[in-house]
């Protein structure tokens, strides 16, 4: 069996609907150890995306969460959001190629989705793939993400591509 998750769900007012699905979804996956979250938990919510989208952001780089699923009306928003957290690599992914690069070449700790773009049998068919996904450290990839990671935290990256 493939290792199991701690993950982070929130959404905005345009995803909460998608996002509790998904919850709910992740609940019922045998590789989803806990499921965190972080709301909005009903339209009287009146926090916006950056709003959840960095606090579930800060959880992952925290170490409190592996993982996120974070849904907007596009999923850029959140997506834009979380990656201002220092660590954390996010994306919008609609497709099952994009969900598969984002973890295996880009090691993507967070998964965003618009519920305005996908459909929520899509969503989650994406979601369980990705649950399926985990970064090979030891791959051709890890060296590309850790110029991004040298840069973040100030480091010549330049010079690692030398
Ligand atoms: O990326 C932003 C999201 O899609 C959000 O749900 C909607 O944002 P807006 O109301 O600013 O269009």
């Amino acid at each position: 069996m493939s290792r199991t998750w701690r993950i982070v769900v929130g959404a905005d007012d345009a995803g909460l609907q998608l996002k509790d699905l998904l919850a709910d979804t992740l609940r019922a996956d045998g590789r989803v150890e806990v499921v965190t979250n972080v709301g909005v938990h009903d339209t009287a919510d009146d926090r916006v995306y950056p709003d959840v989208g960095l606090a579930a952001a800060e959880a992952v780089a925290r170490g409190d969460a592996d993982r996120a699923v974070l849904v907007c009306g596009t999923g850029i928003g959140m997506a834009i959001a979380a990656n201002k957290v220092t660590g954390v690599r996010a994306t919008v992914a609609h497709d099952s190629y994009s969900v598969q690069r984002s973890v295996l070449s880009n090691d993507c700790q967070v998964l965003t989705l618009g519920a305005r773009v996908v459909g929520p049998e899509l969503a989650r068919l994406l979601v369980s793939e990705w649950l399926g996904l985990e970064f090979d450290a030891g791959s051709a990839s890890a060296r590309k993400v850790a110029i991004i990671s040298e840069f973040e935290t100030g480091g010549d990256a330049a010079n690692m591509c030398s």
